[in-house]
């Protein structure tokens, strides 16, 4: 919870600020009984008037400020619980933002947004509650106890049993809903992760006629989010009883003790009025304490759920303060890579090595899962290799600002990402200061221009949600056009060009020479692969042959069986 209550630090004064006026609340509410014992004995059973009215008055007065400080408290504690809330959700993006893949793939997507979202709403609620009402309960019944002694002590003495019984009930239920609500949270992450998927995954439902099963999947995983929060809220639900048996068998006391007290002439009646009626405001703040436990426990599993995410991510990617205008001329050297995903996981990649020269195209075959994605994955550093190093330039990638080298880079990933906007934007979301000839240029290269002018907003066209409304092959080239657009130094194609024809591909290869860059595309066409400079053949991680398409015809009985399974075993 440290770390989570940390971030209201910057908003110390609106705390302050809303504690004074809380305590003024507090104050207030505890003053009026012994207000009202003096009205009674010194006024009622004296049969004085001006002390009623005086009291009265006093009684009005009082009340009229803590009603005033309750409105101006509410104000700072939302102040406090809003920002606090911005700022954690904040620091939780920019983490998520610069963490390695390595430590982000420790949790799933859909959690995630929950610990931004719901978890965070949480603590947001939790200060603005703390601060309006969570510190007075205990204060108050701190205070009534205290004024209570103060009144009447042996009438008191009841308290003296009754309040320690409560605070144990009290932490062995705040102990209980806490892991009772952490288990609400993973539910919740449950039910979310697998509406995620339905909504993505809409068509493949219903062209698989799946929608039964995924009825089902989802039906199971929300039953199992009723019952655990059923669960969690029976248990705060037995508090409240439990708090007001106490307190109204302490009340009963009084009275008893009390009539006895009064004959013997040990107590007055505005006496036992009072302590009967911070009884029952003790009663009062009890309710609201048993609605603070449950707040709290939901409170202290959300922040765990944040700190994890505050503390797993490394803020590994540090922007740095290189020249922005430091370009990389993109000579690539592996020498002996492996890389395994996790420290448990087989290595995809095993002591590969091979250099491009600054300029060249180079195509990447092997079957799939042979390690061609996690290779070109190493050069953005989304990943950091275990052994062997990579040199750009001559220069370890580790030690290149990072900046500096993916700025130097143009990454088309395999599946393509397309934000919601207009074409325009999603083109020059590579180099957000390109005019429209850049981005004309772009389009032109990637083949997509004539596509583009013949929709009826053009280049404004917006697009659907991760782009619905334009075909797989259409998708790819805005996308290849996001990244020739950066005019990068390195161009990286992860099969980017699959859902293309042979002639356009054809024609993107060809405008790609307009573009001097390194270029490592990966395909799984041989017609592709035999226009580039070089082929690497990769398989089960290892850098099984290099050369051109001729030499590899020749020396590579892999390369041969390939090009005989796409052209026929004539060819
Ligand atoms: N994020 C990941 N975490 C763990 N393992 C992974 C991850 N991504 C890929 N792998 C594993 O690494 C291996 C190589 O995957 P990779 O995507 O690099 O292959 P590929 O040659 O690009 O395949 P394809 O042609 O099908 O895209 C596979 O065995 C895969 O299961």
């Amino acid at each position: 919870m440290r770390t989570v209550f940390s971030y209201l630090k910057p908003y110390r004064l609106a705390v302050y600020v809303a504690l004074f006026l809380m305590l003024v609340e507090l104050a207030v509410e505890l003053t009026a009984p012994l207000i009202l014992a003096r009205i009674i004995d010194d006024g009622v059973v004296a049969g004085d008037l001006n002390v009623v009215i005086f009291w009265g008055i006093i009684l009005m007065a009082s009340s009229l400020v803590a009603f005033l400080a309750g409105i101006v408290n509410s104000f700072y504690a939302a102040h406090a619980g809003q920002s606090t809330g911005l700022d954690l959700r904040g620091a939780m993006f920019r983490r998520i933002q610069l963490s390695s893949f390595a430590k982000l793939e420790d949790f799933a997507t859909s959690s995630l947004i929950m610990r931004l979202t719901n978890d965070v709403t949480q603590i947001q609620n939790t200060v603005f509650m703390g601060l309006r009402i969570m510190m007075r309960a205990p204060l108050l019944i701190i205070g009534g106890v205290v004024l209570s002694f103060f009144i009447n002590a042996r009438l008191a003495l009841v308290f003296a049993v009754v309040i320690p019984l409560l605070v144990l009930t009290i932490t062995i239920l705040m102990k209980k809903g806490a892991l009772s609500f952490g288990w609400v949270q993973r539910r919740l992450d449950q039910v979310n992760h697998v509406t995620r998927e339905n909504l993505m995954a809409m068509k493949l439902v219903k062209a698989f006629v799946r929608r039964g099963h995924e009825a089902k999947r989802f039906v199971t995983n929300n039953t199992q989010l009723k019952d655990q929060t059923v669960k969690a809220l029976r248990l705060m639900e037995i508090t409240q009883p439990v708090l007001l048996l106490l307190m109204n068998g302490s009340i009963v006391a009084v009275l008893w003790f009390g009539s006895f007290q009064l004959n013997t002439g040990n107590a007055q009646v505005g006496e036992i009025v009072a302590i009967v009626n911070y009884a029952t405001r003790i009663m009062g703040a009890l309710t609201v304490l048993s609605m603070i436990i449950m707040f709290l426990s939901r409170a202290k599993a959300s922040a765990e759920r944040i700190e994890e995410v505050l503390t797993t991510c490394d803020a590994d990617e540090m922007v740095t303060d290189a020249n922005p205008e430091t370009y990389l001329r993109g000579n690539i050297k592996f020498d002996h890579v492996s890389f395994s995903y996790g420290k448990t996981e087989q290595e995809v990649l095993r002591k590969v090595s091979f250099n491009i020269s600054s300029g060249q195209t180079i195509a990447i075959l092997g079957a799939t899962g042979s390690g061609k994605s996690s290779l070109l994955q190493l050069l953005p550093r989304l990943y950091t290799p275990q052994e062997g190093m990579i040199r750009i330039d001559d220069v370890d990638i580790q030690e290149l600002d990072l900046k500096v080298l993916r700025e130097s880079i143009g990454y088309v990933s395999q599946q393509t990402m397309l934000f919601s906007g207009t074409i325009r934007e999603n083109i020059s979301w590579g180099k957000p200061e390109a005019n429209l000839n850049e981005i004309v240029r772009a389009a032109d290269a990637a083949q997509i221009h004539e596509t583009i002018q013949k929709l009826p907003d053009g280049y404004e066209t917006r697009i659907g949600q991760r782009g619905v409304n334009l075909s797989g092959g259409q998708k790819q080239r805005i996308a290849i056009a996001r990244a020739l657009i950066r005019e990068p130094q390195i161009l990286l194609l992860d099969d980017s060009t699959s859902a293309l024809d042979n002639r356009t591909e054809a024609a993107f290869l060809r405008a790609l020479e307009q573009y001097p860059c390194t270029t490592i595309l990966i395909t799984q066409k041989l017609s592709t692969a035999a226009s580039t400079d070089r082929i690497l053949l990769l398989e089960h991680g290892e850098l099984l042959a290099e050369g051109s398409h001729e030499e590899l015809l020749s020396n590579s009985t892999f390369y041969q069986e390939l090009y005989s399974s796409q052209y026929g075993k004539e060819a």
